[in-house]
């Protein structure tokens, strides 16, 4: 070090202790930035003087709170920001590394062995991390590839801790398909709902999701719901009364494509889930509702595909954006050989329908991952459903199941089949050894690369913790609420505040117009152009109206009283749950309460109420979902009321416009005309000066003056020029024949002076010249009048006094004739010239 470091070194301290001045303007992270600098640096002083001395920059004389409190919100904002960062980091490489590791995978999760399997039942498989040997024969093995094995032995949370990337991935907004697949019994219901004891991929998922949803910048509306596919039949499962009579009167849900090219669900029941809690509820009923079956394999087995969609909207406050997106996880039907089950009848047909919509996703997987350019979708209802959430920028995780019995094989291999044919393995069988062995690496990098990330999201959210609970010491709660970080999704509560606000809103905006005169008060037209009916959901009015489907009225306006299954999800019911449509849940078909029940509109027409409103983007950042919630409600209000009021006004400066152009022409008809070879085909050109002078006088915020008639032909032949624009012209630009380019100038400068003068100068205006024109009118012929009595005045004066000058001389001649009357004639004579 030279003796100039040395200097800067031993100096640093009080350099330090001198910025204590500009404490108050300081963050914690430059203080953190500063005490990493010196630590860097070798000392000269002892290292942990100089650290606590920057340290005491942040810490010492600082006594104000509300200094303390502006730097905590300070390194909040800052933190706030890394974590985003971060987060999109993380989000970024979880996607790499899953579209890296195949966006279609497949699973196989091989069932316990029961104990009185058989030796040779147990012996038929032998496995690894990712692959199966099954015995064929006694001397051949075939080989089955699977992104991930799971052995008899694996847990729940061993399945679901390979789930969980498809989880998240679903809270970054991509559809995410999870699906059951397996024979009969091999346990695709414990995988994907589980026991009390070992929750299943549904509740673990469900879980995950809200405290995924939790934790992000984002926030989030889950809505959940369940359906079964029934012989080739949707069935709402969230829709009681529909098993008591059979399902008969039931007609199947439609499938219908809407203008994005999503696939809705016409009459599906959506609820609002605002928690895990909601869900287990719900999925309570539903469960309750799927057909299930006593059959040779399995004394309950599932007779349909059961569908479980949880449709979530996030909100991504600061960059305006609102996406959509749903997870769905569907425990299929079991597949099976109908020979071997020996089913007949109802069961029978029931296992046909199974199997033609297995082998038709098969169907769809297949294209899908071959590339191919026809994807069979319409095949099944089951394919037809899941048309938007598979393929694409969509991700799909098959669990396949197997039961280890020899007497199963020939299901086995079908299901290892079915397998491999959706997992292409084709495609990867192509790929070199060494692609393999980079794509490895490459995938063990992303992997190590999410968990820092997600490791430095957890610090981040320590600290902003640690800030948060100083600050609520500094300041009281009320301050934590303003700088929450933690993020809950919108409550029903908050929606229905929002909904009866804007209701309230657009009420009250009508009560205001309806204050106003007829005149003023917008048309019909109008009002929908400015949107005081936007109480009408917009797709009403794009759509002419179509009369709802209804359901029987035993669906709705009813309480169910359901014996709940205990085993579902550790349920805290008793055996028995009584679920009413205006209790726990709130079933009511309201849109305030943001739940979607589709009785009399579809589902796609109320999120159209919910959420249409919110989908107008605005600008300026807010940081909360609630903010931006009131932020957007206002905005919508304000911009309701504004265009409302700019109606008005375009209305009022409309007519103020047209009554000063009427008032200068009637100013300028008033003027007499100019006469003349000359003027004789000029109609009036003293108008359009008047009209001109007028402008000016606008303009130049003057009083209204009438300026001379053209005094020369030059003057008279521009004035001829301008004449052709009418006052109804001067409104709208004029057409080039009319006009020289200089007078369209001119002209369109007149124009939108008038156009850009504010109202109420207008206004001022207009009253000015409405008052002075008979005042005008008035003073003229008062001062002719006067004129002509002062030039009689003139007269008068002049003439008496010639006749008194005549008088005088008379009187003079008279006078002195008389006095001298010894004068000569000659000088009389001379007097008298
Ligand atoms: N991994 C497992 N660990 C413990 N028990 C299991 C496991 N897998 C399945 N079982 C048990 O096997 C039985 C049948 O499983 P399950 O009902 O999940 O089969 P399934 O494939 O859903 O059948 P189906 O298609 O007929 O509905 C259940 O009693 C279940 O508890």
């Amino acid at each position: 070090m030279d003796g100039q470091s040395e200097k800067t070194m031993r100096t640093l301290p009080d350099t330090l202790s001198s910025l204590k001045e500009f404490n108050k303007y300081l963050i914690p992270s430059w203080v953190e930035s500063v005490s990493h600098i010196i630590k860097e640096l070798t000392p000269t002083k002892p290292q942990k003087v100089m650290e606590d001395k920057a340290q005491d920059i942040f810490e010492c004389d600082d006594k104000e709170p509300d200094t303390k409190i502006a730097k905590i919100q300070d390194e909040m904002v800052s933190l706030s920001a890394q974590l985003k960062e971060i987060t999109l980091q993380k989000r970024e490489s979880l996607n790499n590394y899953l579209d890296l590791k195949g966006s279609i995978r497949v699973f196989c999760r091989i069932r316990p062995f029961n104990h009185e399997q058989s030796y040779s039942s147990r012996t038929m498989f032998t496995l690894d991390e990712s692959n199966i040997f099954l015995r064929v024969s006694e001397t051949k093995r075939k080989q089955y590839k699977f992104d991930k094995v799971f052995d008899p032995s694996s847990t729940q949370g061993d399945v679901f801790s390979e789930v969980e990337p498809l989880i998240k991935s679903a809270i970054d907004g991509y559809n995410v398909c999870i699906f059951a697949y397996g024979q009969t019994g091999s346990g695709k219901t414990y995988t994907m709902e589980g026991k009390p004891t070992n929750l299943g991929v549904i509740p673990r998922g469900i879980q995950v999701l809200f405290d995924r949803a939790s934790e992000s910048n984002n926030r989030f509306l889950f809505t959940f719901s369940m359906l079964e596919i029934y012989m080739g039949n949707l069935r709402d499962l969230l829709v009681p009364g529909s098993k008591t009579n059979g399902f008969k009167n039931v007609p199947s849900l439609a499938i219908k494509t809407d203008p994005d090219g999503g696939i809705e669900i016409e009459n599906l029941v959506a609820v609002t889930v605002n928690n895990f809690q909601e869900v287990k509820r719900l999925y309570g009923v539903g469960t309750r509702l799927r057909s299930t079956a006593s059959t040779m394999a399995n004394s309950t087995s599932s007779r349909s595909h059961c569908l479980i969609r949880i449709s979530m909207t996030s909100f991504d406050a600061p960059e305006r954006k609102k996406a959509r997106n749903k997870l769905w996880m569907i425990d299929l039907g079991g597949s099976e050989r109908l020979v071997k089950t020996k089913a007949t009848g109802k069961r029978l047909k029931e296992g046909k329908a199974i199997n033609l919509s297995l082998s038709a996703l098969g169907d769809v997987i297949d294209a899908l991952q071959t590339k191919k350019t026809h994807v069979p979708y319409r095949n099944s209802k089951l394919t037809q459903v899941l048309r938007d959430s598979l393929g694409c920028e969509s991700k799909t995780l098959m669990l396949v199941h197997i039961r280890p019995n020899e007497n199963d094989l020939c299901e086995t291999v079908c299901t290892l089949g079915f397998a491999t044919r959706v997992r292409s393995i084709r495609l990867e069988s192509e790929e070199s050894p060494d692609v393999k062995a980079r794509k490895e690496q490459f995938l063990m990098e992303l992997g190590q690369k999410v968990n820092d990330l997600e490791q430095e999201c957890d610090n981040i959210k320590r600290k902003v913790k640690k800030l948060e609970d100083t600050m609520e010491q500094l300041k009281g709660p009320q301050l934590a609420v303003s700088t929450n970080f933690v993020i809950s999704p919108p409550s029903t509560e908050e929606l229905k505040i929002n909904m009866s606000k804007n209701v309230r809103s657009l009420k009250n905006h009508r009560e205001v117009s309806s204050g106003l005169p007829r005149f003023m008060r917008p048309t019909a037209a109008s009002q929908h152009r400015i949107g005081l009916n936007n109480n009408v959901p917009s797709i009403n009015r794009l759509k002419p109206p179509v009369p709802p489907k209804r359901r029987p009225s035993s669906v709705y306006a009813e309480s169910i009283r359901l014996p709940v299954n205990a085993d579902t999800w550790q349920s805290e019911c008793s055996s028995e749950c009584s679920i009413s449509m205006t209790s726990d849940i709130n079933w009511t078909p309201s849109i305030q309460d943001g739940t979607e029940y589709s009785q009399d509109a579809s589902e796609y027409e109320i999120k159209q109420v919910i959420f249409s409103e919110y989908e107008k983007p605005s600008q300026g950042p807010v940081i909360s979902f609630k903010e931006w919630q009131l932020a957007e409600s206002e905005n919508m209000q304000n911009k309701t009321e504004e265009r409302g009021i700019i109606d008005i006004d375009n209305w009022i400066h409309q007519q103020i416009l047209e009554s000063t152009v009427t008032c200068q022409s009637k100013m300028g008809l008033n003027v007499p005309k100019v006469t003349g070879d000359e003027t004789s085909n000029i109609r009036s050109p003293i108008k359009i000066e008047g009209a001109k002078g007028c402008n000016k006088a606008l303009d130049e915020e003057n009083d209204l003056a009438l300026h001379p008639p053209p005094l020369n032909a030059k003057d008279i032949k521009q004035a001829n020029a301008v004449n052709h624009f009418s006052g109804a012209e001067l409104r709208s630009p004029p057409s080039r024949e009319h006009c020289s380019n200089n007078e369209t100038n001119k002209h369109t400068n007149e124009s939108f002076a008038y156009h850009g003068r504010s109202r109420r100068s207008l206004q001022e205006k207009l009253d000015d010249c409405m008052l002075r024109q008979p005042d005008k009118e008035a003073d003229l012929s008062a001062r002719a009048e006067i004129r002509s009595q002062e030039e009689e005045h003139h007269i008068g004066k002049l003439k008496k006094f010639f006749q008194a000058l005549q008088i005088a001389w008379v009187g003079v001649g008279l006078g002195l004739g008389t006095a001298s009357l010894g004068l000569e004639d000659d000088f009389f004579h001379s007097l008298m010239l």
